[in-house]
């Protein structure tokens, strides 16, 4: 059958409370819940696969160490597995810490409800939690019962339960509290709900000290969840004695609200909360805890249980339940904390640089794009906060080089490399992973492999033949119009040349030595910043430049434990990525030009460290080249 044009025949909406005095849109919830765990129970009973003793065990043990103190670990009288179980948590000295309780449930059936208190014979403290559906469609169609009949047997239960429990003197070594579920509440007559729960209440007979819980299902989300905050309300304000008995929420997702549920009836007056772990349960499941206890940690409240390494979480429960977790689920999800799209990325990047200079000032408040919690305090990194396909910008690429090689992009490089990237991504059709943005960002500026000029030596001396004429005795030294003389061995294209050239500073005499080659490239923009501390500082330099004669720009990059040596080799990467840019060969650099080297280059270059000899020839080529050089002077 197709949808209806008109569901209304069909389905009729739900009916709201007449709650004209509502306190609880004005509230806020200050500190957690108590929390109740039922992974064991109602995570459990909705698996294809029911866990085993192994498996349940597994899971518990993981529970407490996230720091739940009230565990629903079977409905004993189902299964030997469950009875099983409960026993062993019992009974095995270590497993159940003091301060946990071990909450297990029932139907209201005398002869069930016995079998289920006998598991839990010896325990240090239990909560007996049994229930009874109210509502008019269940009492109708499953049980067939009126009103009185319901509450009869509500109370009958409530009785029995009492007699076989505190009120037994043989078990009076175990602290008992008792749960009762009008199940289905959330489709009760508000009224109704309340003078059950009244009666059971009597027949329970709670203190303050030790107060009865109510537990206040909506066993299928049917509703907005502002009003099942109104059903929490209305049942909180008009139970008598509000000090005997706690009101607890077990709240299911059927229309993707448990949440929103849970947290608006939080602030309507409830003060315990049951779910799962990652939201298991029957049909769209629980309400997740996880979710819960974050979104209020990301309120500054603190959850009282520790996310702090979440994949574990994740692994057990896949692991024991065989339900993968989506890759969109709060928090949790595998992709919840990647940003792929450019103006994401840009604006995170731009949040963790900010960051790092507000940290550093001594504020800790989180404030990122995008990111409503660090990663690192659920134990994720970085590295996964921005990944890179073809819906990314600059920043994206620029992210991932900065983490993996600490290599702090300039604006107009980003630019360049992110259209490198996108030529990738868009080739691949896919998302690139760090390690191939890095072998990108390598290949493109020469960092490891073939580049086509290597800085084999250098020397860098003042040239006073060039330099203003000194001062007059008596007048200062003007350091700053010295002449800066670049005397070195550049291998191309695996031939080594002895090169010279005069300027300013070291990166233009190396400019001007190019320039013998044919290569006349102007630096229009220069950035430098080091990596790590101490003596393992490097430099890392940035130099864009302008070819003459061509409108092409180019980025070198260079890095090195000296910062000049790094300019230098960022120029040669420059000059790399030029001959490169120049589509088809042959370079379009001339043969060296002999009268470029005085005879104090020369001597210069005799000075300079001797090479093991290369495969091409090392420095013995660039020997054969000084010989040949000079001949050709003498010659001339
Ligand atoms: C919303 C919830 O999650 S409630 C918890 C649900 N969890 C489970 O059911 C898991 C464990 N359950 C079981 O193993 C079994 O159902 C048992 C052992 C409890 C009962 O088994 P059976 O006696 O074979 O009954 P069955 O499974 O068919 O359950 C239906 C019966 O329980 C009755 N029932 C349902 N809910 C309740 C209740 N809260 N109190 C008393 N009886 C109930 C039904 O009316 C029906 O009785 P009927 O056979 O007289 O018509
Ligand atoms: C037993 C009750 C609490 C239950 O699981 C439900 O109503 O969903």
């Amino acid at each position: 059958m197709p949808m209806l044009k008109d569901p209304s025949t069909k389905y009729k909406p739900f009916k709201p409370l007449n709650l004209p005095n509502r306190q609880w849109p004005n509230k806020t919830i200050e500190r957690a819940p108590r929390w109740m765990a039922t992974d064991l129970r109602d995570g459990n009973q909705s698996l294809p696969d029911p866990m085993d003793g192994e498996q349940k065990l597994r899971f518990f043990k993981m529970l407490v160490e996230i720091g739940y103190k009230e565990i629903e670990v079977s409905f004993p009288s189902a299964s030997q597995v469950d009875f099983d179980f409960t026993r062993r948590l019992v009974e095995e000295p270590g497993l159940t810490p003091d301060d946990v309780w071990l909450q297990v449930l029932a139907p209201c059936r005398e002869e069930l409800i016995r079998r289920t208190v006998e598991s839990l014979r010896g325990a240090k403290k239990a909560i007996l939690h049994i229930y009874l559906a109210t509502s008019p469609c269940f009492r109708r169609i499953i049980f067939n019962m009126n009103k009185e009949e319901s509450l009869k047997r509500a109370v009958e239960c409530a009785r029995f339960a009492r007699s076989i429990t505190k009120d037994d003197p043989s078990m009076a070594g175990t602290e008992w509290q008792f749960e009762f579920s009008p199940e289905t509440f959330s489709d009760t007559e508000p009224e109704f709900a309340v003078q059950v729960c009244e009666a059971v209440k009597e027949a329970w007979g709670p203190t303050v000290e030790n107060p009865i819980i109510f537990n206040l299902p909506a066993t299928v989300e049917m509703s907005t969840p502002n009003i099942y905050a109104d059903q929490i309300e209305y049942f909180c304000t008009n139970m008598t004695e509000r000090e005997k008995f706690v009101v607890s929420l077990h709240p299911h997702n059927d229309r993707g609200c448990a949440v929103a549920a849970a947290e608006l009836a939080q602030m309507a007056g409830a003060q315990r909360v049951e779910g799962t772990v990652l939201g298991d349960g029957e049909r769209t499941g629980n309400v997740d805890l996880m979710i819960l206890a974050l979104n209020l940690y990301t309120q500054g409240v603190s959850p009282n249980v520790d996310y702090s390494d979440i994949n574990s979480v994740i692994k057990v429960v896949e692991e024991c339940t065989k339900i993968p977790v989506p890759e969109r689920w709060p928090y949790a999800g595998s992709l919840v904390t990647s940003a792929f799209s450019g103006s994401h990325q840009d604006a995170i990047k731009k949040g963790f640089n900010l960051r790092e200079k507000a940290t550093a000032a001594g504020e800790e408040e989180w404030v990122i794009p995008y990111l409503p919690l660090d990663p690192q305090d659920i134990g994720r990194t970085y590295e996964s906060v921005i990944r890179v396909n073809s819906q990314s910008g600059k920043g994206g690429a620029a992210w991932v080089i900065l983490r993996s090689l600490e290599l702090d992009l300039p604006r107009a490089l980003q630019v360049e490399f992110s259209k490198i990237v996108q030529t990738e991504t868009e080739k691949a059709n896919r998302e690139l992973r760090p390690a191939e943005i890095v072998t990108l960002f390598e290949e493109a500026y020469h960092l490891k492999s073939n580049p086509r000029f290597n800085l084999i030596d250098y020397n860098i001396t003042t040239d006073r033949s060039q330099s203003p004429a000194p001062p007059e005795p008596g007048k200062a030294l003007n350091t700053k119009n010295l002449k800066r003389r670049f005397t070195g061995i550049i291998e191309i294209d695996n031939v080594q040349h002895a090169v010279t050239g005069v300027s300013n500073g070291a990166i233009s005499s190396l400019a001007a030595a190019l320039s013998t080659l044919g290569i006349d490239l102007d630096v229009v923009d220069y950035k430098e910043h080091s990596i790590g501390t101490g003596r393992e500082t490097k430099a890392a330099t940035y130099i864009q430049c302008t070819a003459q004669g061509s409108k092409a720009q180019v980025w070198g990059v260079g890095l090195h434990q000296d910062v000049v040596q790094a300019s230098l080799i960022a120029l040669l990467s420059a000059a790399s990525s030029f001959l490169a840019s120049t589509s088809g060969s042959p370079a379009p650099f001339r043969p060296i030009r002999s009268n470029t080297l005085t005879n104090e280059d020369l001597q210069a270059l005799e000075q300079l460290t001797p090479h093991a000899p290369a495969a091409n020839g090392g420095l013995g080529s660039a020997k054969v080249n000084i010989e040949q050089l000079t001949r050709q002077a003498e010659a001339q």
